[in-house]
């Protein structure tokens, strides 16, 4: 499963029921590409019904609480998402890390939730523009990792994903080169690799994440070490998403 390129929706704060339809045939056409594995994740009062709308492609949540119940209003356990239909849940995004004031130790303290539920995990990363041009964005991106990455990853092995999202290429219409995506994602399986060896390491797919479009996605797609990506806006609409999913299946042409 590990090799199929990984396109994941992350549809953020929007969506109502009339986005139903959407789901419903980005599902229809990504039964045609089973060289791709797609899956979206709508915000958390759509779960359910786009895991009763869809069969072919995943569903997953957009964030989740660190503890299992209790006093916390308006937040969501992980056992809560896995009850919804969801498989897996992204964490760690810069949106929450930045509008949340969440920490790497409390990302890290959600994935081990996560994980104890039975969800996938989705762990972003990425670096801001003042970061980049100051040269140390590789290093700042394998900090953010090494303290936020699941405490016992023997359990998370097979549940990990990665994704690096910069930042500053977040719904600006701005990527990096493809150089400085490979330089990443090299740097990103280095790191896992001293953390826990490279045949577990080889588990962990790297996604790309930051205005991924129909018309740049092959390329990113094909560079080094990309194993995938997170679309923000382009998931919004089938049409969109199709493309981005139909350049992923062209770039395993042989
Ligand atoms: O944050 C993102 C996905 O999680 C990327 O968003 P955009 O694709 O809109 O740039």
């Amino acid at each position: 499963m590990a090799d199929r390129p990984y396109i994941v929706g992350n549809w953020k704060m929007n969506g109502t029921r009339a986005m139903l339809s959407e789901a419903r045939a980005i599902d229809r056409s990504a039964q045609r590409l089973m060289k791709v594995e797609v899956a979206l994740a709508p915000p958390f009062t759509l779960i359910h019904a786009v895991h009763r709308e869809v069969e072919q492609i995943g569903v997953g949540a957009q964030d989740c609480h660190s503890g299992p119940d209790g006093a916390n209003t308006g937040d969501i356990s992980a056992a809560m998402v896995a009850d919804s239909g969801a498989k897996f849940v992204i964490l760690g995004h810069s949106e929450r890390r930045q509008d949340h004031g969440e920490s790497n130790a409390l990302v890290q303290s959600k994935i081990n939730a996560a994980i104890e539920a039975g969800l996938r995990v989705i762990l972003c990363c990425g670096e801001t523009e003042e970061t980049r041009d100051s040269g140390d964005a590789e290093n700042y991106v394998c900090n953010q990792l090494k303290e936020s990455l699941p405490s016992d990853f023997n359990k998370a092995e097979e549940a990990l994903t990665i994704a690096y999202e910069p930042i500053w290429a977040i719904g600006t219409g701005r990527t990096p080169t493809v150089d400085d995506i490979e330089s990443m994602h090299k740097a990103i399986r280095s790191l896992l690799i001293s953390l826990y060896g490279a045949e577990q390491a080889a588990e962990v797919r790297i996604l790309y994440g930051g205005s991924v479009k129909p018309e740049n996605a092959k390329e990113l797609l094909s560079a080094a070490e990309v194993g995938g990506a997170l679309v923000g806006g382009a998931s919004l609409t089938a049409e969109s998403f199709l493309g981005i999913v139909i350049a992923a299946a062209e770039t395993q042409d042989p």
